[in-house]
Formats: C-alpha cells, sequence, structure tokens
C-alpha cells in the first residue's frame, strides 16, 4: 500500500516559464509530509506533479525522474490515469458531485476502475471507505441523499472517502482545510493522521500550526526572486524543521519574518 516516492532534478515548466528548479527529495511512506513556503513558490506544482495532474495545462511539462518505490512515473509505458488512480489527490475546495448520493460519490472513482461492481461488494467498499474517512457515523443513514447536503468538512472528508475507495498508495492534499472551520479542520487533521497508518500522505499548507501538528517531515519551498522558479531550501523532521532549521531562510519564515 503506502510507498516511497522520490523526487530526482525534478524541474516543472508552464510551456517557457520555468515554475520549479532542481527538486531532490525523499517522501517517506506511512508518513506525513508536509510543504510549506510563500505563495508561488511552487508548493502545489510540485504536488500536482506527483501524480502527473499539472499535464491537464496545456504545455506545463517537467524533466527529471518522479519515482514511486522506484519505478518512474514519467517512463513512456507509464498511463497518467492509471497514475492518478495509484496516487489520489484531495483539494482545497470540496468538489463531491453536486447531484450524486453520498453513497454514489464514495463510489465514484471505484466505479471507473471496476464497473461491475456487485451490490454487496458496493455497500461493502462505502461502508469501509466512509469508517476510513472517519464519516461513516454521521452519514450511514442517508446515503442516498445528495453529497451536496453535507457540510463543508463533511463534504471534504466525503472526498477522501472517494480517494480511498480506489486502495490508493499515495494520498496528495492541496490545502485541504483552507475551506474549512476550525472544528473541521480538526476533524481533518486527526484523519490525516490516521491515514498515514495506511498511506504515504503529502499536504500543501499556509498554516504553521497545522505543519506542526500534523507532519512528521516538512519541506520548505522557496523563491530567490521574484520571477524565478521555486526551489526546495531544505527538507527535514518537522521537529528539526521548526525549531532548529539549518537554512536562515527557513527559520525566517517558520518565525513570521516573510512570507
Ligand atoms: N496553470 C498555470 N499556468 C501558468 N503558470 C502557473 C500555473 N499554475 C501555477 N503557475 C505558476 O507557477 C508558479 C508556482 O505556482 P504554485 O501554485 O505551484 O505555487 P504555490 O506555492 O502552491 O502557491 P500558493 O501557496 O499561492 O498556492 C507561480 O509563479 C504560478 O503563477
Amino acid at each position: 500500500m503506502s510507498k516511497r516516492i522520490e523526487l530526482n532534478d525534478l524541474n516543472i515548466y508552464y510551456g517557457k516559464f520555468h515554475a520549479v528548479k532542481d527538486v531532490n527529495m525523499v517522501i517517506e511512506p506511512r508518513a506525513v509530509t508536509a510543504f510549506i513556503g510563500s505563495s508561488g513558490c511552487g508548493k502545489s506544482t510540485v504536488l500536482r506533479s506527483i501524480n502527473r495532474m499539472h499535464e491537464v495545462i496545456d504545455g506545463a511539462y517537467v524533466t527529471g525522474e518522479v519515482l514511486l518505490d522506484g519505478v518512474d512515473l514519467y517512463a513512456p509505458n507509464v498511463d497518467p490515469v492509471r497514475v492518478r488512480r495509484q496516487i489520489g489527490m484531495v483539494f482545497q475546495r470540496p468538489n463531491p458531485f453536486p447531484t450524486m448520493s453520498i453513497r454514489e460519490n464514495t463510489l465514484a472513482g471505484a466505479r471507473l476502475n471496476n464497473s461491475r461492481l456487485s451490490k454487496s461488494e458496493a455497500d461493502e467498499l462505502v461502508e469501509k471507505s466512509l469508517r476510513g474517512a472517519n464519516l461513516w457515523n454521521e452519514v450511514k443513514d442517508r446515503l442516498d441523499k445528495p453529497g451536496s447536503g453535507l457540510s463543508g468538512g463533511q463534504q471534504q472528508r466525503l472526498c477522501i472517502a472517494r480517494a480511498i475507495a480506489v486502495s490508493p498508495d499515495v494520498i496528495l492534499m492541496d490545502e485541504p482545510c483552507s475551506a474549512l472551520d476550525p472544528i473541521s479542520t480538526l476533524a481533518i487533521e486527526d484523519l490525516i493522521k490516521e491515514l498515514k497508518e495506511t498511506y504515504t500522505v503529502v499536504i500543501v499548507t499556509h498554516n504553521m500550526q497545522q505543519a506542526a501538528r500534523v507532519s512528521d517531515s516538512t519541506a520548505f519551498f522557496n523563491l530567490k526572486e521574484h520571477g524565478k522558479p521555486g526551489e526546495l531550501i531544505e527538507m527535514g523532521p518537522t521537529e528539526k524543521i521548526f525549531h532548529n532549521p539549518d537554512q536562515k531562510a527557513t527559520e525566517d519564515y517558520i518565525t513570521g519574518r516573510f512570507g
């Protein structure tokens, strides 16, 4: 299940624009890795390159390697759709299919993989995925109601259930709590800590306390100058990055001196 990700000399471009430069990092399985850094330094771009999601943008491309347990996700024979199944993504704004029921939302990704799920297989998968997203008890009596009727925090957990239902190896989260209230945020943070038992989890967050609360490792990205590509400045155990970073730029960011 949970797999190791390696980025080797990763450069990411949007057409002629060089967005991210020379990233080398190892993201460990069964752990939460947080990406932090000021706006525009390329955190989301790096995150999206891990499941080839940036390729939906015309002209976007990478050089270098992204390895999942040693397998190059950009090798010519690799199907990007398959990569996105193995490596799920949860976005900033919860995006359940609004008219679809809670049950069908949970199954949406899994049905693409296997259209012949029997009723009992589907029931089992719905319960397992909603339990995995800490949502089952809140929705078990209204599985046939639309997903859009849930609160924002519940909708985000529904999106996590949908991601889990395809049995991914990795879950990428791009600021998953930025549209949520503090109580819902704490529920998602608790869930993130549970998810790492089974999946490799990578989260982009602007919230320093959140990075400190949920992550085992933290990667700090920065821009040397406006218009220049973003770079990985430093990565290490979260405790070290927050209390004893090697780079002054990291310390300045953590202590709120810029960004
Ligand atoms: N679709 C796109 N087309 C062209 N340039 C883009 C696109 N998406 C992002 N960029 C540029 O790439 C750079 C990195 O953006 P990215 O969104 O990855 O940064 P970020 O660190 O996640 O920022 P934020 O914290 O504000 O979300 C920025 O200069 C941004 O303008």
